[in-house]
């Protein structure tokens, strides 16, 4: 259902809020320097060798000007020739400068970017599983790789144009050394081309961004959509005509700011080009006639032109200087939202290992909870989505009430009762998924949030209704849970999981590939390897939602003998959801409305005549009454083997 919601949603809201229009919060300057501060040396070094190169920019047309004036309308031949020597000397200098400033540059953008990069991955990695449920993978990822890339990019460019500023200054201070008359006429007409060159930029820059956002929207749809069990629920669900209207009128608005960006970003060239022209003929004219009226020589009049020349590019840079400054905050500002975000589960400092000998007991005292807000989890602009604002502001409801429970060392307690009872969001706590609200859960007698990661992550194995693996190998997806493990325990876990005849029977055995979430095996096959990575494992807790999809006879059979291997000798909760399952519990909870409501064996409950009995009786005495499978074919598998839980929430 909440596939089917997201699925429906994808479409972005028109309220949703423009992170470029966000404000930068304040402190971000503060935070982005700092991360610039272990390359403090590199950045002097960039400034350095920046200002070598904008000497050398200056330097050029003074030799021009000696070599025309002094030399060819001296007719001096060899000072000609060493002028022109030294002119060319320095342009090799100026580009091995200019080099070694952009490799500078990259090293410091790229170093920043690495130190962000870890950092964010490393945060998101801790974040709770709250965060996941919300967030949408592909803006999340855009998020922490396009504006790392943008961030580091504008770095770059503003680098650049900070040391535009000094060949700016050399280059104005120069023209006037040579002729203030030039010089003013010149700067004259820097604001004629500066303004269409800001206002040609400003547009850029929006549709830039608008560009980006559409970009990755259409690639969170796509991931969203073509991804195996997207692409299965379309197939089945889908409105192909509007899904493709849909896609088409994304693909519209990218190729309409596609077109306009190009036209903007041609139009910025033309401007300058032209401004550059009309710049020479100006130059030309007036300081032509500056050297015929005896003003000064010739050489004066090339000098100067060329030196106009070399205005141009860094005062674009410059004009340019404020927004790349922005965008460079606002990407990370944006990266810092994220790494702001509280990871909600951590590890006390304090936190100790539990001993790892014997099957620990569970413990719940008290434990009410209610999955954390939106608020509290994730940003509104990584649920593109969901309808902006949706959930935001509001209290989630309880869903777990003062349950207190005990589930006895080397026990079986299942868990059975109506569809959204709370029976998950209690498994969620014993794996630490979340914390509770208040109360307690205990493992061997320890508060889990005393515990460490590492231990609790030793201690509790899980197989879940769902199995994901990863798309690699079997071999790969079962080393995930025992990287050390031979190839003979391998074998050993298969055999046990009921898994390896199959695996045997493949042509490339523990190498085969699975697909995107092992979509090539079939859905029995798929938890008995997911039991298999389990006892690899070897947990001394196990957590198991039963699968609820009917399995065939023979899968049935194996899975559930592959079960009894997995939970021989450990504590475990069970989702249950097959009477077989129910009857080995050695304790059965039925879970309504966010508590216990009953407890007991199965003849006990039974006995009570309760909600439990009213489950069994509407399940098991008239299985045909709620479309699963007939008494008979039921009898077949092993015990009585019927899922229960479609079960209606009874009064
Ligand atoms: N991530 C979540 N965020 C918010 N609410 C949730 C979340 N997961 C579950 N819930 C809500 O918590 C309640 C209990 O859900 P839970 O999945 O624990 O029920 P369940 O007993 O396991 O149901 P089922 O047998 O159908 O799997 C439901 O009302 C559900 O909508």
């Amino acid at each position: 259902m909440d596939v089917v919601m997201r699925f429906g949603g994808v479409k972005k809201s028109d309220d949703d809020p423009d992170p470029w229009q966000t404000k930068i919060r304040p402190g971000t300057l503060r935070r982005v320097l700092a991360y610039f501060r272990p390359h403090i040396g590199k950045v002097a070094l960039f400034f350095l060798v920046a200002g070598l190169e904008s000497f050398i920019v200056v330097a050029t047309p003074l030799l021009l000007l000696e070599l025309v004036d002094n030399g060819i309308l001296k007719n001096d031949a060899g000072y000609v020739t060493l002028m022109a020597f030294l002119t060319a000397g320095l342009a090799v200098v100026g580009a091995l400068l200019s080099l070694l400033a952009a490799y500078i540059s990259g090293r410091i953008g790229q170093g920043v970017t690495y130190d962000l990069r870890v950092q964010a991955l490393d945060h998101v990695r801790r974040l709770p599983i709250a965060f996941f449920t919300r967030t949408q993978t592909g803006v999340l990822v855009g998020r922490l790789h396009t504006d790392l890339v943008m961030a580091q990019q504008a770095f770059s460019a503003m680098l650049m144009a900070a040391t535009s500023v000094v060949t700016v200054v050399l280059v104005i201070a120069e023209l006037f050394y040579l002729s203030w008359l030039v010089a003013v006429v010149s700067l004259l007409l820097i604001p004629l081309f500066l303004v269409p060159w800001i206002f040609g930029g400003r547009l850029i820059h929006r549709y830039a961004r608008r560009l980006m956002e559409e970009n990755t929207g259409l690639g969170g749809l796509l991931q969203e959509r073509f991804n195996v069990q997207g692409a299965m629920l379309s197939k089945l669900f889908g409105r192909p005509d509007e899904e493709m209207a849909e896609y088409a009128d994304r693909a519209g608005r990218i190729r309409g700011i596609g077109v306009r960006l190009s036209v903007y970003g041609r139009l910025g060239f033309v401007v300058m080009a032209l401004m550059a022209s009309l710049a020479t003929a100006l130059v030309y004219g007036v300081g032509g006639g500056l050297v015929l009226a005896g003003a000064f020589q010739l050489g004066t009049l090339v000098a100067i032109a060329t030196l106009l020349g070399r205005l141009f590019g860094p005062i674009t840079a410059l004009s340019g200087i404020q927004e790349t400054a922005l965008t460079v905050v606002v990407s990370f500002d944006r990266i810092f939202e994220v790494l702001d975000l509280k990871p909600l589960i951590e590890e006390r400092p304090d936190a100790v290992g539990l001993a790892k000998n014997e099957a620990p007991d569970i413990e719940f005292e008290n434990v009410s909870f209610r999955y954390p807000s939106a608020d509290e989890v994730s940003l509104p602009s990584l649920e593109q989505n969901v309808r902006a604002g949706r959930g935001r502001g509001e209290e989630t409801p309880d869903v777990l009430r003062d349950v207190s429970l005990r589930v006895p060392a080397g026990t079986i307690t299942a868990l059975v009762g109506p569809s959204g009872a709370g029976k998950s969001t209690l498994t969620h706590l014993v794996t630490r998924l979340y914390d509770p609200t208040s109360g307690i859960v205990r493992v061997g007698g320890h508060d889990l949030r005393d515990l460490t990661f590492e231990s609790l992550r030793q201690t509790v194995g899980v197989v879940s209704q769902d199995t994901y693996l990863f798309h690699d190998t079997i071999r790969e997806n079962l080393l995930y849970a025992r990287p050390t493990a031979t190839e003979d325990e391998l074998i050993e876990a298969c055999e046990g999981a009921q898994i390896w005849d199959l695996i045997q029977s493949l042509p490339s055995g523990l190498d085969t590939v699975t697909g995107d979430h092992g979509y090539r095996l079939s859905g029995g096959e798929k938890q008995r390897l997911a039991i298999a990575r389990l006892l690899l494992k070897a947990p001394s807790i196990v957590v198991l939602d039963e699968a609820t999809a009917h399995l065939d006879s023979e899968s049935e059979a194996a899975v559930q003998r592959a079960l009894k291997t997995a939970l021989r000798n450990r504590t475990s909760v069970v989702i249950a959801h097959r009477l077989s399952t129910i009857r080995e519990a050695d304790q059965i909870l039925v879970i309504d409305g966010g508590g216990v409501r009953e407890r007991g064996t199965h003849e006990e409950l039974l006995a009570q005549g309760g909600l439990y009995a009213e489950l069994y009786h509407t399940q098991f005495a008239k299985p045909e009454s709620n479309g699963a499978k007939p008494a008979s074919k039921a009898a077949e598998v092993d015990d009585e083997p019927e899922p229960v839980h479609h079960v209606v929430r009874g009064g």
